[in-house]
């Protein structure tokens, strides 16, 4: 069934794409699975050509998601961590309210992400076995708690909204409990590098996609646990899963993680304001268990300490956005290589920071 729907839908695809559509050209599949088909498109208007990707969905159960994701991505339109909605197909009708009969079904078009997803990125930093610079682990930090507050605060923007950073949306009033639900390291891409966004002109900015599970409600309700306490709890989620993508990329564990809760020692106020240190457990185990510290001496320990919090093992634990937000930035801000182990001073200047962009990013997605 799949590869007659294959079968069917790449030539019409090509076939529609051919004719230039708003300037549109089929260039290559870039993923089939078994449930839905990702393309590559060109705008052959500008130059050089812009990128787009198409996403069509192939069964019937990932139309429902394929819609699910269109409600999502409208949602998050000039958000600068969330993939752009470029345009769109849902119940006959395009974004500009016209029929296109000629590509059936619902799709999406977005802009495409050039410098690929997170697993390839941490499969190659594997392969490489070497270690992320800190200042690097600090800005792609930064990227994931920006999306985490699109998350919570979805912008809404028009169709063509042009992207900013999150950071200004945290004062309009609570979070939302909207939760991705489905990110795992597949899920999240790069672009391209930004030479006007201070925070993306060095390193490039990481993107959530891939939003067809998405939603206030988690699709798979588990039994009542620490992790789901009383209510599900889309923002607690988003910020655990990215902390738990930080953690594998520091330790090159790509595995299935436990779940295992161990302690960390967090500095408190105690009521006469006087510093005291209490234990909060954790699911960050791989970062805080015995002997971790020793196995990442050079890890930043400010860094190891947020994602401890962002990982904690009751909701209640986990930081707001605003005290991650503010923390991070002022890491990327401020953080140079003299704030390292002199062992790894020269792996931390802004030098070296782009020559592991470029071997990490940009030559790895040359043609
Ligand atoms: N905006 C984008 N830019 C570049 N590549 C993209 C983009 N969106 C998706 N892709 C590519 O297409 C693949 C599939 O996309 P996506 O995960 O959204 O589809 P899916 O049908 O839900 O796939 P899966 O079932 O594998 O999760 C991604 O892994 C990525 O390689």
């Amino acid at each position: 069934m799949r590869i007659l729907v294959t079968q069917v839908l790449i030539p019409t695809l090509k076939k529609h794409f051919r004719g230039r559509q708003n300037g549109l050209k089929f260039r290559r599949i870039i993923g089939q699975g078994a449930f839905g088909v990702t393309a590559l498109l060109h705008d052959v208007r500008k130059e050089p050509p812009k990128q787009f990707i198409i996403k069509r969905a192939l069964r019937a159960d990932a139309v429902d998601d394929l819609r699910l994701e269109i409600q999502a991505l409208r949602r998050f339109r000039g958000a600068a961590h969330i993939t752009q909605l470029a345009s769109y197909r849902d119940r006959g009708l395009n974004d500009r309210g016209k029929d296109n009969k000629e590509i059936p079904g619902p799709y999406i078009i977005m802009d495409y992400l050039e410098n690929g997803t997170f697993k390839e990125f941490f499969e190659r930093c594997v392969a490489g076995n070497i270690r992320v610079p800190n200042r690097v682990l600090w800005y792609i930090m930064l990227c994931f708690i920006r999306s985490c507050v699109a998350l919570a605060w979805p912008p809404k923007g028009e169709q063509g909204a042009k992207e900013e950073l999150e950071d200004t949306y945290i004062i309009n009033g609570n979070p939302g409990s909207f939760a991705h639900n489905d990110m795992h390291m597949g899920n999240v891409m790069f672009g391209g590098l930004e030479p006007d966004v201070d925070e993306h002109s060095i390193v490039p900015p990481l993107k959530l996609i891939d939003f067809g599970l998405a939603g206030t409600r988690d699709r798979w309700p588990r039994p009542v646990g620490p992790d789901n306490f009383n209510a599900y709890q889309g923002l607690p989620s988003n910020v655990k899963h990215a902390a738990t993508m930080m953690m594998k990329l520091i330790t090159g564990y790509g595995g299935r993680l436990s779940e295992r809760s161990v302690d960390m020692p967090v500095t408190v106020p105690d009521a006469k304001g006087n510093a005291k240190t209490i234990k909060i457990p954790t699911q960050a185990n791989l970062l805080w268990q015995a002997g971790a510290h020793e196995l990442y001496p050079y890890l930043d320990e400010l860094l190891r300490q947020l994602i401890g919090d962002m990982m904690a093992t009751y909701y209640a634990n986990r930081p707001f956005l605003k005290y991650l937000l503010d923390t991070a930035l002022e890491a990327v801000r401020t953080r140079r290589s003299s704030d390292y182990h002199p062992n790894i001073q020269n792996e931390e200047t802004g030098r070296a920071m782009r020559e592991f962009v470029k071997r990490f990013f940009l030559d790895a997605q040359a043609p």
